[in-house]
């Protein structure tokens, strides 16, 4: 008998001004454990692969137990018939132990397409290197941060290459295209688009070990597709860069400190007018302010604020502006910064101590508009793996 158990962790994507770039992977961990009972040669299960689970949404039946259904089946199928094997191989049994919350921002679909992808790999014997499933999992979850964070481990940064014309045509193939059918689609052996190479790539940046995480978890769901959905199709200009003339005015207040009179009532009075500049300032920032030991609680705070979606997810997620805008660290001891967890409605503050008290202070805010939280200390998690028995 063959077994082996892929581990995946759950992952926090946006980390503020981030959106669909920055993705940290956190020690909550999706498992499968799989066997293969390489000596049978026939079976009359579907795709030759059965399915148990244990965890999330288990009561609900939110996760479907039938392989031509499920997530993660669907996804590891898709890389076996993109490698010349239709079905799973004879008496495959896989036992989903999954504690990561569905629809709440902690990347739980995100690590479903990693460890599918993973178990297609493993089960298909196939000669895939970690890059190679790179491009796998962005033919399905087509933002990386989530799945970047979830694949590598740490906290990364993602970006995607630019592609030839057949390629991006390729890669924006609809999903339903790419995975094959549910619900036992006729099988037409056809193979699969396959990912073109070298899609996304990404780089580890450093986490300085004083940083723990505070999930904040919302009784409720939000789905990311829907939480895209409200977002807009542009931005306005101040949003994304600055106003120049500001920009330039505001370091001279810092570098020249000795400058008085008039000048100085001038740069001061210009100063609110630069805090209004916000992602691209605030993207450069982040990955050296949560490197940096110890921590700069100031640098943080500001490093994680966001315009292009925190805001527009208001509507689906009450509290959340009270809640990103009413703490700081110098309202709040060992705060460093706050922000929407992924597409929500998990709330990430990061924090070097106080946790009870911060976790105490949003769960208060929630509970005014009528909503539960549970609420978990994380830390940085490695990236997916595989032990074999
Ligand atoms: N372990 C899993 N196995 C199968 N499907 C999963 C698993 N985890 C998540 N999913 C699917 O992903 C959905 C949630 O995805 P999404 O809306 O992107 O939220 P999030 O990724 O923030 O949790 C679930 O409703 C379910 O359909
Ligand atoms: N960048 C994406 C991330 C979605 O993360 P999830 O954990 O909510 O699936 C977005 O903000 O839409």
């Amino acid at each position: 008998m063959e077994s082996f158990v892929i581990k995946t962790p759950c992952s926090s994507a946006n980390i503020g001004p981030g959106f669909d770039v920055i993705g940290l992977a956190l020690s909550v961990y999706l498992e499968l454990h799989v066997t293969i009972d390489r000596s049978k040669t026939s079976s009359e299960k579907k795709l030759n692969c059965t399915l148990s689970y244990e965890g999330q949404g288990e009561d609900s039946g939110e996760i479907s137990l039938d392989p031509t259904s499920n997530l993660l089946t669907r996804v590891a199928l898709y890389v076996l018939r993109c490698n010349g094997q239709r079905c799973f191989p004879v008496e495959t049994h896989v036992h989903i132990k999954n504690p990561i919350p569905l629809g709440r921002g902690l990347g739980s679909s995100g690590a479903a397409v990693v460890a599918g992808v993973m178990l297609g790999k493993e089960i298909g014997k196939l000669d895939l290197d970690i890059d190679r499933l790179f491009d796998f999992c962005l033919m399905i979850e087509r933002h990386p941060d989530n799945v970047g964070a979830a694949l590598y481990g740490g906290f990364v940064g993602t970006y995607l290459k630019p592609l030839s014309p057949e390629d991006v045509a390729r890669a924006e193939i609809p999903l339903a295209e790419v995975l094959p059918s549910p619900q036992g689609g006729v099988d037409t052996g056809e193979k699969p688009p396959e990912p073109p190479y070298g899609i996304g790539h990404h780089i580890k940046f450093p986490w300085a070990k004083e940083i723990k995480a505070i999930a904040i978890i919302p009784n409720f769901q939000v789905a990311t597709a829907k939480a895209r959905e409200v977002l807009p199709k542009s931005y306005p200009r101040a949003d994304v860069v600055s106003y120049t003339t500001n920009f330039k005015l505001f370091p001279q207040a810092l570098v020249y400190p000795q400058v008085r009179g008039p000048i100085q009532v001038l740069l001061v009075a210009l100063t609110p007018a630069c805090l209004q500049t916000f992602n691209m300032q605030r993207i450069g920032l982040l990955p050296v302010a949560l490197g940096q030991s110890p921590p700069d609680p100031d640098l943080i705070y500001l490093a994680m604020q966001d315009k292009l979606h925190q805001q527009y997810r208001q509507a689906l997620i009450p509290g959340l502006s009270e809640i990103t805008e009413s703490m700081s660290p110098s309202t709040q001891k060992g705060l460093l910064g706050v922000c929407l967890s992924g597409a929500g409605p998990t709330i990430l503050a990061l924090a070097t101590d106080h946790f009870d008290e911060i976790a105490a202070n949003i769960i208060s805010k929630f509970t005014k508009q009528g909503i539960d939280c549970e609420w978990k200390l994380l830390e940085p998690a490695e990236g997916t793996t595989v032990v074999r028995k």
